[in-house]
C-alpha cells in the first residue's frame, strides 16, 4: 500500500527541497535550504521564533512561491504551483490554529475533507484516528464548539482525510496537555506506518521532537545551522546558544 500511494519503490526521496530561498523585498527569510524526506520518514524542523519555519512550510505547500530553488514530490516539480494543485498532488499542511469550517459539524468537516480527496478509501481511512482521539461522541457537534485540544486533533484528521503523501505539521503540539501531546505521537506513527507518508514537523516541544523525529534540521535566522540525529544536533553548543537556551528559559 505504501509504494502504491507514494509511487515509490526505491526508497528514494518522496519530498525533495532543493536549495530554496525566500525573500520578502529586502528581508531574507531563509536561504539555500535543502533536504529530502523518504516515504515513512519524519523530519523535525526547529529553531527560534522568526527563524523562518512557518514560511518554509508555506513555500513547500504552495501558499507562497520560493524566490529561488525547487520543490519536488515523487520527482515531479511542484515549484510555484498553487496551493490547491500541490494539495491535490499530496502535499498537505496543518495549521498552528486549526482551519475548519467553523459552523459545520465535526462529521461534516471530515466528510468534506474526504470528498476533496476524490475516490479515496472514505470514512474507514479516518475511523482509527477518530477512535484514537475519542472524537466519536462529538461527531455531531459544531466544530468551533470543541475544546481546543480536540480542535487540534480534528485538524490532524482533516489533514489525513485529504490523502496526503507528505504532511507538513506546523506546531501540532502547541497549547496541548501532555495526554493530548501523546495523541500527536499516535497520529504521526499512524500516518508514517499505515499510509507511508513523509512527515515534516515544526515544533518547539523538544520531548516530542526527540520521540518522533529520527532527523532534525535547525533553522536560525534563515540558514541551516545543523542537521542530523537529535542526540547529536541537540548537544551542539551553537544549537544550544542559538535556540535551546531560549526554549529551556521559556519552559522554566
Ligand atoms: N508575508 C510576509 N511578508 C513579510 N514578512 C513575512 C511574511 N511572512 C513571514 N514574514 C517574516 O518572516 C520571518 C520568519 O517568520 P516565520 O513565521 O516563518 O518564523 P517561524 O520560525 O515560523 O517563527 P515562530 O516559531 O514564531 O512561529 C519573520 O521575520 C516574519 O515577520
Amino acid at each position: 500500500m505504501t509504494a502504491e500511494r507514494t509511487g515509490r519503490t526505491d526508497g528514494g526521496a518522496l519530498l525533495e527541497v532543493a536549495a530554496i530561498s525566500k525573500r520578502f523585498g529586502g528581508l531574507h527569510v531563509f536561504d539555500n535550504v535543502s533536504f529530502a524526506i523518504p516515504p515513512g520518514d519524519v523530519l523535525g524542523v526547529i529553531g527560534p521564533n522568526g527563524a523562518g519555519k512557518t514560511t518554509l512550510i508555506n513555500v513547500i505547500c504552495g501558499m507562497l512561491p520560493p524566490t529561488i530553488g525547487r520543490v519536488r514530490l515523487d520527482g515531479k516539480d511542484m515549484t510555484g504551483k498553487p496551493l490547491h494543485a500541490v494539495s491535490r498532488m499530496g502535499i498537505i499542511r496543518s495549521f498552528q490554529q486549526t482551519n475548519t469550517f467553523r459552523t459545520a459539524s465535526v462529521r461534516e468537516n471530515i466528510s468534506r475533507a474526504l470528498r476533496f480527496s476524490g475516490s479515496g478509501p472514505g470514512w474507514d481511512s479516518v475511523a482509527p484516528l477518530i477512535d484514537e482521539f475519542e472524537l466519536e461522541p462529538q461527531l455531531d457537534e459544531q466544530s468551533d464548539k470543541l475544546p481546543y485540544g480536540l480542535q487540534k486533533m480534528l485538524g490532524l484528521i482533516l489533514a489525513c482525510a485529504a490523502r496526503p503523501k507528505v504532511l507538513l505539521l506546523d506546531e501540532p503540539a502547541a497549547g496541548l496537555e501532555r495526554r493530548e501531546r501523546l495523541r500527536v505521537d499516535a497520529f504521526v506513527r499512524h500516518v508514517r506506518t499505515e499510509l507511508g507518508c513523509g512527515v515534516l514537523i515544526v515544533e518547539h516541544d523538544m520531548d516530542l521532537v526527540r520521540r518522533l523525529c529520527p532527523r532534525i534540521l535547525v533553522l536560525d535566522s534563515g540558514r541551516v545551522l545543523a542537521e542530523g540525529a537529535p542526540a547529536d544536533v541537540l548537544a551542539r553548543k551553537d544549537v544550544i546558544d542559538a535556540y535551546l537556551g531560549t526554549v529551556d528559559e521559556e519552559a522554566a
